[in-house]
């Protein structure tokens, strides 16, 4: 029945205030007023619907978001909006697109990368959109490995250019989203060449279309790389392969903030610092451990409501079964995952934080945090990029078999996020990277450089190597100094085993590549340490509303505990904990999941999100799903008529046996 709210009777036991959590969740109450609107405003427009777009032939889907994006920047202008409420628009827009590249990597390698001269003249393009930009890095033979891109961008001085050229099939780009049927320009990464010389990967912007008709422009090959894994997900963007022959660009079309070539071919490095650079990549990091917080909270929102619908087993006397959310299997999957979402928020919110710390100090010539910063960012995208992701798998798994509708929102959800595990930096070799910093730390300790930021623990190497939990019972695990204890001791224990053994080969890089997996999983727990350390600075701070605080403390305690209990190999090997308090962590853990079961709902409820946002039948506020799954397999294209196309052609012949006269 239209306008019945079926989880009210769970709503009604929730034991805080959910308008108030909508304001935590959102960081403040501008940004949730903020969002409450444009996502409203959204939600609302039939312009945006999201209808069918699971069905949609490649074609056609593809169109339609042309049409959606060109549409969002007529209301953009109608509107008048701000790049703030723009940026949100189309956040709730809710579908990728050659924008998600133009105004996220274009604009901002312009900006990093750009002289001022070159910002003042590409920048105002860019924002009226007159040309459109995307991000032309990898290349079919290399992605992370970006100092092997084979592109090359040779200087000729006679004409004072650029002649950008694909020299092998594998230097093609490929992947670059928007570039294969939208961006009339990239930023593309090549070899500089310049006397003879190769100075390696420098940016350099080029048009790649004419602004008039559209077609590729004298020398340029570009196309789309073809279909993507899922239905409608990923496959709204147009990812592309570029191919240069002999490509002149004018020599100012260099971005030449840390590096210039003059009239003459020199190559000459500027007075700022090449780790000014550094800036957007903490920038863009950040942006993606906070859209990891989304995607999972959405994913939660989804399995939360329900699970709290569908009822499975142990009815008594023909009375109701039981709500699957009461089993407490479904609770140790489905609990840590919302507890994740709202940790990701906080350490997201915390990495805000980071990277304006970052600017100011790189504005001061203070490069000292950098590394620390650096390896914290590659760490964090890494970590939750990868939970959230299997997150997402699990609430479709926590759903059963409706889960794997595309009418549940989830299988068109883990599509579009699956490959943030591999953009911007592959999870694996990121994670590589903060091991390497972990090892010159350790390393290093005992030397006048004090460890900073997060590898502070560090300096209490020797207390950390040596100390014992002293939990004794349950409860002793919800003090914030044991939880945080147990993760230090962990994390360095791990790191100097790692470096004990690394010091056993004679060449460190044999060493190195021979205890890949053992240096990740060190690196991992540090990168653990710093989210479960960032939740517990958050309940130190003063946040106002009734039972707010008691709610985010039992979700701190179950994502510590729940990690705790998932590695205890790691904090048992390390030997800081017990058998005996690791079996005491299960028993809080379990009672924690008591503690959030009433709550769950109104949990996902203060995330906000708008039916039109989450597109999922399973997911639905009002929790009528049954009737809505019904009503919507009837829209699918197969059940047009009753009887099958093909009919005549393939199943009455099988049944008539008439198989040797078909026309197969
Ligand atoms: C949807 C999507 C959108 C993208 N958009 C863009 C874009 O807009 N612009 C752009 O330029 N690129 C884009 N990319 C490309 C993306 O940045 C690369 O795919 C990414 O950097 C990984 O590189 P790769 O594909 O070469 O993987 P590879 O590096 O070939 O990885 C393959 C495997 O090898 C492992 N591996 C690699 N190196 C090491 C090592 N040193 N040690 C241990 N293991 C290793 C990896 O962990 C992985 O398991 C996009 C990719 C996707 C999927």
């Amino acid at each position: 029945m239209e306008g019945v709210d079926y989880l009210a009777d769970e709503r009604n036991k929730a034991e805080f205030d959910v308008d108030e959590m909508k304001i935590v969740w959102a960081g403040s109450r501008y940004n949730f007023e903020l969002s409450d609107r444009i996502s409203k405003l959204v939600a609302n427009d039939p312009g945006f619907s999201k209808e069918g777009r699971t069905m949609l032939p490649r074609k056609e889907l593809f169109k339609n978001t042309l049409r959606k994006a060109a549409y969002a920047w007529k209301r953009i202008i109608d509107l008048r909006l701000s790049e703030e409420e723009a940026t949100q628009l189309r956040r709730w827009v809710d579908e990728p697109a050659f924008t998600d590249l133009h105004w996220g990597m274009f604009i901002p390698a312009i900006k990093g990368q750009g002289t001022d001269e070159q910002q003042k003249k590409w920048l105002p393009l860019a924002h009226k959109m007159q040309i459109i930009g995307c991000y032309a890095q990898t290349e079919l033979g290399h992605g992370s490995n970006v100092q092997g891109l084979e592109t090359t961008a040779t200087f000729d001085p006679q004409t004072d250019e650029f002649v950008i050229h694909s020299p092998t099939l594998t230097s093609s780009k490929w992947w670059p989203g928007g570039l294969g049927k939208v961006s009339t320009h990239a930023v593309v990464y090549a070899r500089l060449i310049t006397d003879g010389k190769d100075y390696g990967i420098n940016g350099f912007i080029v048009q790649l279309r004419s602004l008039e008709d559209h077609k590729p422009l004298p020398g340029i090959t570009v196309g789309d790389i073809g279909m993507k894994f899922g239905n409608g997900a990923y496959n709204t963007m147009d990812n592309g392969v570029l191919k240069f022959d002999h490509v002149r660009i004018p020599r100012d079309q260099m971005l030449m903030r840390v590096s210039q070539v003059t009239k003459e071919g020199k190559y000459v490095q500027s007075d700022i610092p090449r780790q000014l650079l550094y800036g957007t990549m903490v920038y863009v990091r950040q942006t993606i451990v906070a859209d990891a917080s989304i995607a999972m909270s959405r994913a939660v929102c989804i399995a939360t409501r329900y699970s709290a619908v569908r009822r499975q087993f142990g009815s008594q006397n023909g009375g109701k079964e039981t709500q699957v959310i009461d089993y407490k299997t479904q609770q140790n999957r489905l609990f840590p995952l919302l507890a994740s979402a709202y940790a990701f928020r906080f350490v997201g919110e915390w990495l805000k934080w980071l990277y304006t710390d970052v600017t100011q100090r790189l504005q001061a010539n203070d490069f000292s945090t950098l590394p620390e910063a650096h390896a914290c960012t590659a760490g964090l995208k890494s970590l939750t990029t990868t939970a959230t992701a299997d997150g997402i798998e699990e609430c479709r798994k926590l759903c059963g078999g409706h889960g794997y509708l595309c009418s549940s929102g989830l299988p068109e959800l883990f599509a579009v996020y699956v490959p943030a595990c591999t953009y911007e930096g592959d999870n694996v070799v990121l994670q590589l990277q903060v091991a390497r910093f972990l090892m010159k730390t350790v390393s290093q300790l005992g030397s006048v450089k004090k460890p900073v930021g997060t590898i502070a623990y560090m300096g209490r190497i020797e207390h950390l190597m040596q100390c014992r939990s002293d939990v004794k019972q349950a409860k002793d695990w919800l003090k914030p100094s044991a939880i945080l204890e147990a993760f230090e001791a962990r994390a360095v224990r791990m790191s100097v085993a790692c470096a004990q053994n690394l010091s056993k080969f004679d060449n460190p890089e044999e060493g190195f590549a021979e205890l890949a997996a053992d240096l990740v999983e060190a690196a991992v727990s540090h990168c653990q340490l710093i989210v479960v350390s960032k939740f517990i600075e958050k309940l130190q701070q003063n946040i106002p509303g009734k039972g707010i605080k008691q709610q985010l403390e039992v979700l701190c305690g179950i994502y510590s505990l729940f990690l705790l209990h998932k590695h205890q190999g790691d904090f048992l090997g390390t030997g800081y904990i017990t058998s005996k308090q690791a079996s005491l962590a299960n028993d809080q853990l379990r009672a924690l999941y008591s503690q959030l079961r009433s709550n769950a709902v109104s949990l996902v409820d203060a995330f906000n999100y708008t039916d039109h946002y989450l597109d999922s039948i399973l997911g639905r506020y009002d929790g009528n799903v049954y009737p809505k799954l019904y009503e919507t397999a009837w829209k699918d294209p197969l059940n047009e008529s009753d009887v099958a196309d093909g009919f005549h052609d393939y199943i009455r012949p099988i049944i008539k046996q008439q198989l040797r006269t078909a026309r197969l």
